[in-house]
Order: structure tokens, then C-alpha cells, then sequence
């Protein structure tokens, strides 16, 4: 049974996740704080961490650290209200998987954790028969990279020109390096050029260097021997020797330690790599992928990315552009993540309707095509018929987006507005009723408080 640990604050929605959650066949553990969070990762193995942004001592982004240091591999669901997604994307850095967003609905958290839980197990430990080291088998972590089938590539001019530029280096055993925000593609980029090099069939993997807590980043990358630090109990492989004739993809390279890019530095140079406290060499073939999602150029002159590094991984450079900026992708991903999770949810939803469209095509999309997958996946399930209507969409779309959706017309500025304003009173009706007309509790599964509340109970003439 899949094991989860539920850290949030708020009692009452510990309580309901750990009934419907156990209700679906879950292991489930809480805690109030992230102190107590970390105290039950430290005598307990989990599968998934579903966890508040907002924690009274101590940040999601601090926690996450914290986390990742304690157990490196485990599955993380960030909690957060849409009006923070701009800050919850961010947390993709330090190693995040998922994000949802309150209100919570029973039914996306538990696709939300199924599809999490089994996307993360694909990337952990797979015991493989070694023939190079005499059949015996090792323990190694491979990417699964069956995930490329769907790689899709978008109708924009930008994305055209990404797909040229994916098929003319992939062949080569040039280093790239990928840029781009959060949510854009980067990992599925890299594995595309995998997948269309002629390493493919041998290891892809991925790691992420945000996400990797310092002290272990070196033994991580480039393996140990027994006895070369405390808690170094047995020789362990690095990356590099796991993705030996591979590809190694280096996401958030910019985080590495200046000693780890030396040493990276070197493996590129001498195709050489020395584990912590050996003596010898190990001769590696590795082709190295990095990405990004800051301004390399600025890292470099801020001293934090060696420029001799940034130089020998620049061989070629791939520059994805944000979602907002390839207004024609929009709605082209949009259909094909509706098909996906319409697919998944054994629903019947196949259209969005004319006006979801163009909220769609003029939010700003912070997250990217992570973002739009998410809001999809929740718009599916909330959808009743065969079209996802503007009900379905977050408030935060359809709301302070309005001012930028030049092409709806004025006189249907108001009726859209009463649309969202219907939703909006649907969501809190509903929270209500979940709580039993308990305000206090219902302002904060809202996520707004008290003073909200009343005056949005008084605008939507709700009177409880
Ligand atoms: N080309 C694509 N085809 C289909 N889905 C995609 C594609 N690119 C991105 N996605 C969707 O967006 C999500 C995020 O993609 P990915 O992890 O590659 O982004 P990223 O830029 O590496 O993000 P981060 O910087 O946060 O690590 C994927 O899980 C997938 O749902």
C-alpha cells in the first residue's frame, strides 16, 4: 500500500485528506508542522509528501531542502492557492513533482498523487544485469524514457524551429544546453534529443542539481568509496557511471557547488571521472544536457557558473520561449492535454468552449505547459457535459485576466464576468456546505480570509 505524509497546518483538512485518502487504499501519516514533517520522514519511509506552501514554521522552499536531504527521491505535492502558483512553480527548482491548488478536489489530488507516485517509482532504482560486470546485478536509477512517445511538438514557429534544432544536434555528441522558465519543456526536450541520438537504449538520466542538497551533490554525480566520509558505508556509483554511454541531463546547472563544476569540468575535458576517496580514474562516455531556467550569461558574470564550464557546455544552445509568447500553442496543447486527461478520467470531455479558449490565450501562464496541464486536468473533472466551460476554469484565469482579453467583446464583458462571479459563488457554497457552514473554516480552504468571506457571502447574497 502506497504511503503518503500529509503536512499542512489546517487540522480539519489533515483530517479529511487522511479519511478519502485512506478510503482509497492509502497509507497515510500527518503532521501540523514542518518540524513534525521532518520528524516523521526521519523514522518513516514514504512514497509521496503532500505538503502546504505556507507552513507556520518554516517556508515550502526551506522545507523542500530539508526534505530532499532527508530522502532524495521521495514524491513531493505542493498545496498551495491559485493566487500563489506564480511562487509554487518556482518550488519545481527545488524539487517539487506536482502542484494542486485550493480549494481541494477529492477526485484531481487522487489522479494528482496516482500519476505522481507511479512518474516518480519510473525514475527510481531498477536493478539491471550488468553483461560489462559480469551479469551481476546492479542497483542503478534510470529514467524511464518511454515518457518521449509524448513528446509533442507544438504548431508555433518557435516550436517548428525547436524540433529542427532538436533533429540537427541530436545525431551529434555535442553538449547543449536548454533554457527556458519553469514548465517549458526542458526535460522533455532532452529526452527527445536521447531518444533521436544514437545513445538511445542506453541510460538517460535526469538530475535534478536544484533539488540536490549540497553535501551530497558530489557523491551523487560522481560516486563514493566505502569509508570516504561518514554515512559512505559501501562504494556507490555516481550518475556518471550509471549513464555510461548514456546521456546525463544536468537540470538547474547554475546550482552546483564551484568544487562539483571543477570536477565537471573534467569528466568533459578528460571523459574521466574520480569517486570521493578513490584513487583511480574511471574512464566515462556521458553525453552531458544542461538546462536552465535562468540567464546563464548573468550566473556566469555573478561568479556563480565558471565561464570555462558555461563555454564547454554551450556547444549548442536551445532557447524555448514561454507559452504566453506562442499564443498558438495555447490552444493547441490545451486540446491535447483535454484528450489526456479526458482519456485518463474516463470522461467524455472533447471541446473547450469558444470563451475558455480566449482566457486561455491571454493568461499569462507562469507555470507554462506544466501550468495549462494542471488547470486542464482540473477543468476536466470539473466539467459535467462534453465542453469545458468558463465555471471550470480558476478564478484567478478568468477573473483578473479580463482586462487583457482585447478580443472579447465590451457587451460580453458582463456576462462573462457574472459566469465567473457564478463559479465563485458555486465554490463557496459548496466549501460551506463541506464544513458544515463553519466560516472560520470555510475562509481558510478558501484560502482568503474571514473579512473576504463576509463580504463576498454579502456581493453573492449567500446568507447561511
Ligand atoms: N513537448 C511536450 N509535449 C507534451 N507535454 C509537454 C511538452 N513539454 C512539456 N510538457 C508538459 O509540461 C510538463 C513540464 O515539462 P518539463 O518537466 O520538461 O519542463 P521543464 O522546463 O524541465 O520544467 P522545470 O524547469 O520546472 O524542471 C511535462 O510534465 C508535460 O506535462
Amino acid at each position: 500500500m502506497p504511503s503518503i505524509l500529509v503536512i499542512d497546518d489546517d487540522r480539519d483538512i489533515c483530517l479529511m485528506l487522511t479519511k478519502f485518502l485512506s478510503k482509497s487504499n492509502y497509507l497515510v501519516h500527518t503532521a501540523y508542522t514542518g518540524a513534525e514533517g521532518l520528524q516523521q520522514l526521519r523514522s518513516n519511509e514514504y512514497d509521496l509528501i503532500l505538503c502546504d506552501y505556507k507552513l507556520p514554521d518554516v517556508n515550502g522552499i526551506e522545507l523542500l531542502q530539508r526534505i530532499k536531504i532527508l530522502n532524495s527521491t521521495v514524491a513531493i505535492i505542493i498545496i498551495t492557492g491559485y493566487s500563489d502558483v506564480k511562487t509554487a512553480v518556482e518550488t519545481f527548482r527545488y524539487g517539487a513533482n506536482d502542484y494542486v491548488t485550493k480549494p481541494l478536489y477529492p477526485d484531481e489530488l487522487l489522479v494528482t498523487i496516482h500519476e505522481t507516485i507511479t512518474k516518480n517509482q519510473l525514475k527510481q532504482f531498477t536493478y539491471i544485469e550488468d553483461k560489462e560486470h559480469g551479469g551481476v546485478s546492479r542497483k542503478v536509477r534510470i529514467q524511464d524514457t518511454s515518457s518521449t512517445a509524448n513528446f509533442v511538438v507544438g504548431i508555433s514557429e518557435q516550436s517548428k524551429k525547436i524540433q529542427q534544432h532538436i533533429e540537427l544536434v541530436a545525431p551529434s555528441d555535442m553538449s547543449v544546453i536548454i533554457s527556458g522558465e519553469t514548465g517549458t519543456g526542458k526535460e522533455f526536450v532532452a529526452q527527445s534529443i536521447h531518444k533521436f541520438s544514437k545513445r538511445v537504449g542506453k541510460p538517460f538520466m535526469a538530475i535534478d542539481c536544484g533539488a540536490l542538497p549540497k553535501e551530497l551533490a558530489g557523491s551523487e554525480l560522481f560516486g563514493h568509496m566505502k569509508g570516504s566520509f561518514t554515512g559512505a558505508i559501501s562504494d556507490k556509483q555516481g550518475s556518471f557511471e550509471i549513464a555510461d554511454g548514456g546521456t546525463l541531463f544536468l537540470d538547474e546547472i547554475g546550482n552546483l557547488s564551484y568544487e562539483n563544476q571543477i570536477k565537471l569540468l573534467r569528466v568533459i575535458q578528460e571523459r574521466k571521472i574520480k569517486r570521493i576517496g578513490a584513487t583511480k580514474d574511471i574512464s566515462i562516455d556521458v553525453r552531458i544536457i544542461a538546462a536552465t531556467n535562468e540567464n546563464l550569461s548573468i550566473v556566469v558574470k555573478e561568479g556563480r557558473l565558471r565561464e570555462d564550464l558555461y563555454h564547454r557546455l554551450n556547444e549548442f544552445k536551445i532557447q524555448l520561449t514561454p507559452l504566453r509568447d506562442r499564443k498558438d500553442d495555447i490552444i493547441f496543447f490545451a486540446k491535447y492535454f483535454l484528450e489526456k486527461a479526458s482519456t485518463s478520467q474516463d470522461k467524455d470531455v472533447k471541446l473547450l468552449s469558444a470563451d475558455v479558449q480566449k482566457y486561455l490565450r491571454h493568461y499569462y501562464w507562469h507555470g507554462n505547459l506544466r501550468e495549462l496541464n494542471n488547470v486542464i486536468r482540473r477543468a476536466v473533472l470539473l466539467t459535467k457535459g462534453d465542453t469545458v466551460q468558463m465555471e471550470s476554469l480558476p478564478i484567478e484565469i478568468t477573473e483578473k485576466n479580463q482586462d487583457n482579453v482585447t478580443e472579447v467583446v465590451h457587451e460580453n464583458v458582463g456576462l462573462l464576468k457574472s459566469i465567473a462571479w457564478t463559479a465563485e459563488r458555486q465554490a463557496i457554497l459548496d466549501v460551506l456546505e463541506k464544513v458544515s457552514y463553519n466560516k472560520s473554516k470555510a475562509a481558510e480552504l478558501l484560502n482568503i480570509d474571514r473579512k473576504t468571506l463576509y463580504n463576498k457571502l454579502k456581493l453573492y447574497n449567500i446568507t447561511p
